[in-house]
């Protein structure tokens, strides 16, 4: 498509006499012109994509260029039908008078001329943030609202002090198009989240549009829209560098699943895909990491001390005797002594590669020695003259040493090949090794890792991680490169399969030197680029399947979880440094989270990382917010409540049930809240599944404990048990601030309320 110049808007007239028309009806001009050549193109991608399968061709490389266009061009429709819904939503006019329109994408008309830009497009930002003090030389922008293929309303903001325009509002409250906005606010949750690229604002922009390099870290309270910048950025991201991320794609990390569906769709609906949403017990590719432990637990796990223990605990495992040895292999008895251990140790060790990696130096050295005094011993001369073996039978008791039990056994011992797996449930399920590993611990902490079994929880992750740093390939590795080789062979077989079989295809007579032959099958390196061409997985399915996968770009969202260890788990999949961390350090409930960004990140990042903050609440309304802003305040008496855009007159309720009604009350409650549309019901661990009883599977209701609704909002929330969600934690009061702040319209809590809350007036009371 052709690029625009930045600030020079075209000059777009299709219509003559359209200034006549109202504005609803001159919108509905373009965006049916609009909507015409999103068909034309739409039309024309299909058929494209249609004459690319049927070509013919019997060049191998051909073959697979062609099978690369066929994904652009699967990958441009898809970006085509995403952007059917709400195609257009913005204009702007210039001072010359000049027209853009802003859209989910970019279109051209027949003569390639631009008629609507990408809302990434570096000539629609005035569109986010121009003002009526800076207006980039834009006097009136229109939001455009449509249903469906229809324009239904149009809002204008005169951004020109010095016009006036009939029906033209002035921005006000701070806020760009805030009755579209507010409009959007107040509307009915659906469950998932949805695309904000009508309403971003100034703020949100800059954040949005921030440079790819470095660590950009973006601090908010609840609701001022975190998730949805952090979505939206990755969006913005592919558009801007395309070529570069493309290969490597997105890693997008949420605190859990539910979290991860709740946002899944928000990318798919701007067109993009390329990116890889994951939870930290999912980055360990094969592995399962569901197990529940208790947080004293965890936390333990996610101390950088940890690091450390895992360094040694893999250094431990090159063990040396403490004293001497003595095998016997055919009946001759070898002596040992612990400094032939120690100096192969020592080499190996000097070599800098990973455990597994270096094994095979150290256990060549061994066997050097063993064989050399086994052959010392039965080729000694008894006439005292030079040993009597040649190089053939040297040869052969190297064998012999090398198959010998004892040996083999003894060669395990002091330098074991090890899975990560194998590494931590060792460490796990042995006193001595903990101690050993981990004297930086207390005996309580150790004996809080101290378990059997093998199976994993989410704390685990980065543990294995760094684990499988320091062993290296165990050899498993090797099996996925052999099975990645084998679908590259079955690939190229394939191809050639079809090439042999399509005799009566047209081809150039040049195109027959470079038919696949069973010798570029066999080349390993033709393999592999052909392989990289044909694999037809997604890249979140090819990076899912390789923990060594390396992201051009990392979106953490709810950052203030995530332990030091996760954090060293999250910067290996991005050497380059190119991330984004979204969270508010006041809402941190994990033990092991930080509630700080220095202290948090200093670690890992030590102080390379740019901070930016979001101050209003689009989500909460004034009502909640300042409740909710009393147990901020016990949480951080010098941090500033984020500001709600809203309030809708309705106080938050409460009510006094005594603990064993609280659940039936719930219950009752949420059957009346339901008519306001999708209700949270946020309890409790201990109350839970009592309150899930009560309320029995009713539709649109969710019931969760604070850990499960981090990052989720519904349009009414019921608190229950808030002395319970107080206590029950050491973060009891920032999960408090978490429960009261998931609402979007009405807030209820039933059972006594915490010191905290007592006071305040902005209460109904419910009895
Ligand atoms: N510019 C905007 N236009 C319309 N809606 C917005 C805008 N910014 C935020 N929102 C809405 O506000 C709500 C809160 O946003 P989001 O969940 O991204 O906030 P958050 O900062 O991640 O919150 P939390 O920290 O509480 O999880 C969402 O419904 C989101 O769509």
């Amino acid at each position: 498509m052709k690029e625009i110049g930045s600030g020079n808007l075209r000059r777009i007239v299709y219509h003559e006499g359209l200034e006549l028309l109202n504005p609803v009806e001159a919108e509905q001009v373009y965006l049916t012109t609009f909507y015409t050549a999103l068909d034309r193109e739409r039309e024309r991608t299909e058929s494209r994509r249609g004459d690319e399968q049927i070509a013919g061709t019997r060049n191998a490389q051909a073959l697979h260029q062609r099978d690369g266009r066929i994904r652009d061009l699967n990958a441009r429709l898809s970006r085509l039908n995403s952007a059917e819904e709400g195609l257009c939503f913005g204009r702007l006019d210039d001072e010359s008078g000049e027209v853009l329109h802003i859209g989910r994408i970019g279109l051209h008309d027949e003569d390639y001329e631009p008629l609507l830009v990408d809302w990434r497009a570096p000539v629609a930002r005035p569109f986010y943030i121009a003002t009526a003090v800076a207006n980039h030389g834009i006097v009136r922008r229109r939001h455009i609202q449509t249903r469906l293929r229809q324009v239904v309303d149009v809002q204008d903001e005169q951004l020109d002090l010095d016009r006036t325009a009939d029906g033209a509002s002035q921005p006000g409250g701070g806020v760009v198009g805030e009755a579209v906005l507010l409009n959007a606010l107040e509307a009915r949750r659906t469950g998932t989240m949805e695309s904000i690229v009508r309403t971003i604002q100034a703020d949100q922009d800059r954040i949005i549009r921030s440079d790819l390099a470095g660590v950009l870290v973006v601090q908010g309270g609840p609701g001022t829209g975190k998730t949805a910048i952090a979505l939206h950025r990755a969006a913005f991201l592919l558009y801007t560098h395309r070529e570069q991320l493309e290969k490597r794609g997105i890693l997008v990390v949420g605190p859990n699943p539910t979290f991860l569906k709740f946002i899944g769709q928000v990318l798919p609906s701007l067109g993009e895909d390329g990116v890889r949403l994951v939870t930290i017990a999912e980055l360990y590719p094969g592995l399962t990491a569901n197990r529940p432990e208790p947080a004293e637990v965890s936390e333990v796990k996610g101390r950088a001390v940890m690091a450390e223990a895992i360094e040694t605990a893999v250094a431990d495992r090159q063990w040396v005797p403490a004293g001497p040895l003595e095998l016997t292999v055919d009946r001759t008895v070898l002596r040992l002594d612990p400094s032939l251990f120690e100096d192969a140790r020592a080499r190996a060790r000097a070599r800098r590669l990973t455990h597994n990696q270096a094994r095979p130096f150290f256990l060549k050295d061994i066997i050097d020695a063993l064989t050399g005094q086994y052959a010392d011993i039965i080729g000694e001369d008894p006439l005292g003259g030079e040993n009597l073996l040649d190089d053939y039978d040297l040869q052969e008791l190297r064998a012999e040493v090398e198959a010998e039990p004892a040996v083999v056994a003894l060669l395990d011992r002091l330098w074991p090949l090890l899975t990560p797996e194998d590494l931590l449930v060792d460490l796990y399920g042995d006193e001595d090794r903990l101690a050993s590993a981990a004297p930086q611990l207390s005996p309580l902490d150790r004996e809080h890792l101290l378990r059997y079994g093998d199976d994993w929880s989410q704390a685990d992750v980065p543990l294995l991680d760094e684990a499988a740093e320091l062993l290296g390939d165990d050899g498993r590795d090797r099996a996925r490169e052999r099975a990645e080789r084998a679908r590259a062979i079955a690939y190229a077989q394939g191809s050639l399969d079809v090439l042999s079989g399509s005799g009566s295809t047209d081809y150039d007579e040049d195109d027959e030197a470079e038919i696949l032959s069973a010798k570029d099958i066999l080349d390993a390196e033709t393999l592999a680029a052909r392989y990289e061409a044909g694999d037809d997985r997604t890249l979140a399915e090819r990076a899912a399947v390789d923990r060594r996968w390396t992201y051009g770009h990392v979106i953490v969202d709810e950052a203030q979880e995530l332990s030091p260890m996760a954090w060293r788990a999250i910067a290996r999949r991005c050497p380059l440094r190119s991330m984004t961390l979204v969270g508010d350090v006041a809402q941190t409930g994990a033990a092991g989270g930080g509630t700080s960004w220095e202290q948090a990140l200093a670690p890992t990042f030590g102080d390379r990382w740019r901070l930016a903050e979001l101050t209003l609440n689009y989500r909460t309304p004034a009502e909640v917010m300042e409740l909710a802003a009393h147990v901020l305040s016990e949480v951080d008496p010098t941090a500033e409540p984020p500001r709600s855009v809203r309030s809708t007159g309705v106080k938050p309720w409460h009510v006094e049930v005594p603990a064993a009604e609280q659940a039936a009350y719930a219950g009752k409650a949420a059957g009346a809240e339901v008519q306001h549309g999708q209700v949270g019901v946020i309890t409790s661990r201990h109350r839970l599944e009592i309150v899930q009883e009560a309320i029995g599977g009713l539709a649109d209701v969710t019931v969760l404990t604070v850990a499960g609704a981090k990052g989720l909002e519904f349009d009414s929330v019921l608190v229950v048990d808030p002395e319970g969600i107080l206590v029950e934690s050491p973060r009891g009061l920032r999960d408090l601030y978490v429960a009261l702040t998931r609402c979007t319209q009405r807030l209820g809590v039933i059972g006594p309320l915490p010191d905290v809350l007592r006071d305040s007036d902005a209460w109904e009371i419910r009895s």
